[in-house]
Parts: C-alpha cells; sequence; structure tokens
C-alpha cells in the first residue's frame, strides 16, 4: 500500500511541497478538469485526462497548450527555449481518455469534475469504486452538493473528499479541502499535501453546502441577477458598480457568464430543492430563461452579454 507522505524539497518554485501523489486522473474535460489537468502536470504529475466527449478533450488540450504558455512566458520571462521545454514537458505527461475505468488502473488520485448532478456523479463514482486500486483517493470537484451524499455510493468513504478548485484553476491560488463525515485523516492529509504540491493555498472546510466560497459568493450572485431583472440597474452598471466600489475583479454578472450560467443554475436548484424557505436560494425567472435558451455565458458565446465563439 502506499504511504501518502509529505516530502519537503527546496526548489525555489511555487510547488515547494512535493506529494506522494504521482498518477492523477481528471474525470471531466470541461472548464475545471483541464484546468485541474494543468496544474497537476505543471507540479510533475501524470495526467489522464477523461470526458465522454472526445471533442472535448481535442479542446481542453488546445486550452491547456496556450495557458501553459502564458505561464511560461511568466516564469521563463527571459529564457523561451527553456519556456518552450516547460510547455513541452508539461504537455506530455498528460494524456486523454475517453473511458474512465481504464483510465483509472494507476491512478493515487482521481478527481471528478463533470456536471454538477447528483444521479451522474454517483454512476461515475459507483463504476470508479470498483475498477480503482484499493489505494486510490476518490475526490469530487462539485461546487455545491454534499461529499457525503457523493460518497455515499462507494466503499472507500474513507478515501473519499472533496478538492474544490477556484476558475480559472492555473490562476486562483485557493483550494478547498473538504473532509466528510468518513474522511480518513490519512485522506485528507494526502489531500491537503497534493493540494500544495499543485501550488494552491488550501484551507479545509466541513462537508456544508457551498463549502466557504461559494456559501457566500453564490447568494450575491443571485442577488445581482434578481437586481437585475427588476430592472433597478443595467448589467453594465451592477457589474461596474462591484469592481469599482468594492474591489471585486468581476462584476458579479461578468463572474456568473465566466463560471457558467448553466452551473449556476445546477447550484442554486440543487439548494432550492434542499432548503425551499431560504429566499437567497430561490428560481431566478431571468437565469433560467437564459439557460433554457443555451445562453451559458462565455463557453457558449451568450450569457448576460455575448462573446466570440472559441
Ligand atoms: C463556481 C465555483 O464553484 C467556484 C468558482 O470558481 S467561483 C469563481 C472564482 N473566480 C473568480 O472570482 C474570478 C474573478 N476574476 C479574476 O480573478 C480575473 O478577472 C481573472 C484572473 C479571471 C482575469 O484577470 P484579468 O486581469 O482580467 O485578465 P488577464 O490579464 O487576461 O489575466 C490576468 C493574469 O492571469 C493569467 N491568466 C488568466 N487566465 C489564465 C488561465 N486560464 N491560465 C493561465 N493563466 C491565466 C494571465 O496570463 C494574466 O497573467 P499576468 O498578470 O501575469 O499577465
Ligand atoms: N465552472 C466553475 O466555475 C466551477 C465548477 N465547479 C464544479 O466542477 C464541475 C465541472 O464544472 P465545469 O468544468 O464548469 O463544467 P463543464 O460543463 O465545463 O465540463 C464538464 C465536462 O464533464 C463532461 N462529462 C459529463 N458527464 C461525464 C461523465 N459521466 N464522464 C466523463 N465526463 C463527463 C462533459 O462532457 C463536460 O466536458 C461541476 O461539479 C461544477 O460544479 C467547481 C468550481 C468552479
Amino acid at each position: 500500500m502506499i504511504q501518502f507522505g509529505v516530502i519537503v524539497r527546496n526548489f525555489s518554485s511555487s510547488s515547494a511541497v512535493q506529494s506522494a501523489i504521482k498518477n492523477v486522473t481528471v474525470i471531466g474535460g470541461g472548464l475545471m478538469g483541464s484546468g485541474i489537468a494543468q496544474v497537476s502536470a505543471q507540479a510533475g504529475q501524470n495526467v489522464i485526462l477523461v470526458d465522454v466527449n472526445s471533442d472535448v478533450l481535442t479542446k481542453s488540450q488546445k486550452s491547456i497548450s496556450n495557458n501553459l504558455g502564458r505561464v511560461a512566458k511568466k516564469i521563463y520571462k527571459d529564457k523561451p527555449q527553456e519556456g518552450e521545454k516547460f510547455v513541452t514537458e508539461s504537455m506530455s505527461r498528460i494524456k486523454t481518455s475517453t473511458d474512465p475505468v481504464s483510465a483509472i488502473k494507476s491512478a493515487d488520485l482521481v478527481v471528478e469534475a463533470i456536471v454538477e448532478n447528483i444521479d451522474v456523479k454517483h454512476e461515475l463514482f459507483k463504476k470508479l469504486d470498483e475498477a480503482a486500486p484499493s489505494h486510490t483517493i476518490l475526490a469530487s470537484n462539485t461546487s455545491s452538493l454534499s461529499i457525503d451524499e457523493i460518497a455515499s455510493v462507494v466503499k472507500r468513504k474513507d478515501k473519499f473528499g472533496g478538492l474544490h478548485f477556484f476558475n480559472p484553476v492555473p490562476v486562483m491560488r485557493l483550494l478547498e479541502v473538504v473532509k466528510g463525515a468518513e474522511t480518513s485523516d490519512a485522506t485528507y492529509e494526502a489531500m491537503m499535501a497534493w493540494g500544495k504540491s499543485v501550488g494552491k493555498t488550501c484551507i479545509t472546510c466541513k462537508d456544508t453546502p457551498g463549502f466557504v466560497v461559494n456559501r457566500l459568493l453564490v447568494p450575491y450572485m443571485a442577488e445581482a441577477v434578481r437586481l437585475f431583472e427588476r430592472g433597478d440597474a443595467s448589467a453594465r452598471d451592477i457589474d461596474i458598480a462591484m469592481k469599482l466600489g468594492a474591489g471585486y475583479p468581476m462584476g458579479p454578472l461578468e463572474l456568473g457568464d465566466y463560471v457558467g450560467l448553466d452551473t449556476t443554475k445546477f447550484i442554486l436548484d440543487g439548494w432550492h430543492k434542499k432548503y425551499p424557505e431560504e429566499a437567497l436560494f430561490k428560481p431566478i425567472p431571468l437565469l433560467n430563461k437564459l439557460v433554457s435558451e443555451g445562453k451559458f455565458g462565455v463557453k457558449t458565446g451568450e450569457g448576460f452579454y455575448k462573446y466570440e465563439k472559441k
């Protein structure tokens, strides 16, 4: 059995701590999964990125390569050749697959970043639990679902936890490490060490709705949509207000488009179902309308604003 210890290394990159986790499988090659694959490969780990859709995987590889290029420009400002080597080597550590079962055969850690739907996540984790080696840690990047509820379908509850990243993963420095009711101390410590190894500052949170960031951020974004829906201010003015008046890097509606209005709706709907009396979680007709029209934000080319399709 692999012992997940921590080896402290004395080198000057952001990942000063190296985790014993070497092989990572990331399931879901969308916005978040591609970012998680990137930071893992950057940190020297072998990555398999899995998606049901092979076109998504092609797109992910392209965006990871571009984003690695941005990182390389920063780290290797005056050494373009070293920058190129960094990109090529990091990319060579990422393999792709459409078959989750074969992709986890040598995984030390699996990070799931598929659609925010408990039934779909259950179906996947049942398969992963049966197929993964006994030492493999299973983790979910869920934004809003309960870690214990997701873990209810697996036998290895002691080796299950939450690893909640933020978008864009290569830039946002936080990782919320969520300890479920049955997550063992060894698993929790291995997740913390791994988070540090991929360059993140880790905080710990109990398995509560939205953990820390989303419990505060999602109701704020929802209130901004309601304000716009009432016609109290234009979308542009709401966003300018929060950027210039509160110092946020993005306004709340821009952020909704960036996170994905589909994901935002999944989060709110899930919480509303669980806590029907909570006014902050009530459905928002405008948000539902945009999602029903396929306007998910940046990823579909339109949300509150229009974007050039990538
Ligand atoms: C829903 C959930 O469960 C949880 C969530 O994720 S909630 C969402 C959390 N995220 C946020 O709140 C994001 C808020 N927005 C921001 O922080 C910033 O607007 C932003 C970082 C996204 C973009 O910043 P910006 O200054 O407007 O744009 P830009 O100049 O393109 O990027 C800033 C830097 O990040 C880098 N960057 C941006 N995206 C990148 C990516 N995907 N990969 C690598 N580098 C990237 C750029 O290269 C640039 O680097 P330098 O400053 O060294 O040149
Ligand atoms: N968008 C955001 O800002 C954040 C999202 N999250 C969470 O991360 C997860 C993924 O979100 P995004 O990356 O935004 O979604 P996304 O829609 O960009 O990507 C999801 C991907 O999962 C794939 N997929 C769906 N079912 C699958 C399955 N059974 N097996 C393999 N692949 C499958 C889809 O083809 C898609 O490419 C969700 O749980 C979300 O709540 C967490 C932090 C931030």
